[in-house]
């Protein structure tokens, strides 16, 4: 497979902490990548490492196949646009002046495609009025138009939808699909709300304290979704040691109960546990939700 950017074990660390810890993700090229996590996982130190804004403390990464230590590396940076944390916008300019300079900052040779790029982004009739007066997805919106500026193709933008409205929301979301599929433009999008981001990422990498937990495509999700069973047993403490054996996920509800997150050869299990003194009582197939999908990857709260 093709991919945009590879990170090989990347760290980042603040003193004693460290925010990354050996992460590694591979987002492939055309893909929607949601990169999903709590607060505090680490999404935006990744974002800001491949931005260039930061230097990580050990790893590497790869954009476009060239290492970060490359002196090219800009060439490389030149053809990926970025909206990290809150957009960078001129609030006292009109979105068309707020591009305006972005062609400046980039010393484009002329405004060429400025027009394209504003009507992109649905923000084409808003004339003399300045950003200090647009709505929060307006702003969002501009920020994205920015990011376009240089005809890049690979989009990366953190939390896109944080604070936004429900039309704030769908209307970025069918930008960010837009964008996809008639520029072909990658795009990595980090965000905590899985639910949002499983109506537009084709692939997944779950971050939960600063490593990746799961990596994979839209159609795995679903599938391993789908696939999850409820069982209960005499004790789980068995069931966790067998599983664990197995190499299959699972998640502990109580003393005597537990979710199976794989397709399960339920014989080989129940003679598995039977060989401990374990009996079972149920096994149930479960249409397990994303919600719960994503709390047995990154655990507990999914935004504290
Ligand atoms: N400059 C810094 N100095 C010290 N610690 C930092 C610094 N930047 C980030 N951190 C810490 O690193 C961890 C990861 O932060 P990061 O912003 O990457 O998380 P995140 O997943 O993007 O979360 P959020 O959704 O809240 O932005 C957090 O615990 C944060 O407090």
């Amino acid at each position: 497979m093709d991919y945009i950017l590879r990170t090989n074990d990347l760290s980042k660390s603040y003193r004693d902490f460290k925010a990354l810890d050996g992460l590694s993700m591979n987002v492939p090229r055309g893909a929607i990548y949601g990169f999903v996590g709590k607060n505090g996982a680490g999404k935006t130190t990744l974002i800001r490492l491949i931005c260039g804004l930061q230097e990580p403390t050990s790893g590497s990464y790869t954009l476009y196949g060239r290492e970060n230590a490359d002196r090219e590396m800009r060439k490389s940076r030149r053809r990926m646009g970025a909206v990290v944390e809150t957009p960078s916008i001129y609030l006292d300019m009109t979105a068309e002046d707020n591009l305006r300079q972005q062609y400046r900052i980039l010393g484009l040779p002329s405004f060429d495609g400025l027009e394209d790029v504003l009507k992109l982004v649905g923000l084409e009739n808003t004339g003399k009025k300045k950003a200090k007066h647009f709505s929060l997805g307006m702003r969002q919106r501009l920020g994205i138009a920015i990011a376009l500026v240089g005809d890049p193709d690979f989009l990366v933008l953190d939390e896109p939808v944080n604070g936004l409205d429900p039309q704030g929301i769908i209307e970025i979301r069918e930008l960010i699909l837009r964008l996809n599929h008639e520029r072909q433009i990658t795009v990595l999008i980090s965000s905590h709300i899985l639910d949002e981001l499983s109506r537009l990422a084709t692939h997944y990498g779950f971050i939960d304290s600063g490593r990746i937990v799961r990596e994979l495509s839209a159609e795995e999700l679903e599938a391993a979704c789908r696939k999850c069973i409820r069982i209960e047993v005499s004790n789980t403490g068995t069931l966790a040691c067998v599983l664990d054996e197995m190499k299959l996920d699972y998640k502990i509800l109580t003393d005597t109960e537990a979710y199976v997150y794989a397709k399960v050869n339920v014989t080989e299990l129940v003679l598995a546990l039977a060989e401990r003194d374990c009996e079972v009582f149920s096994v149930q197939e479960k249409e397990e939700s994303l919600e719960s999908y994503y709390v047995s990857l990154v655990g507990g709260g999914k935004n504290e």
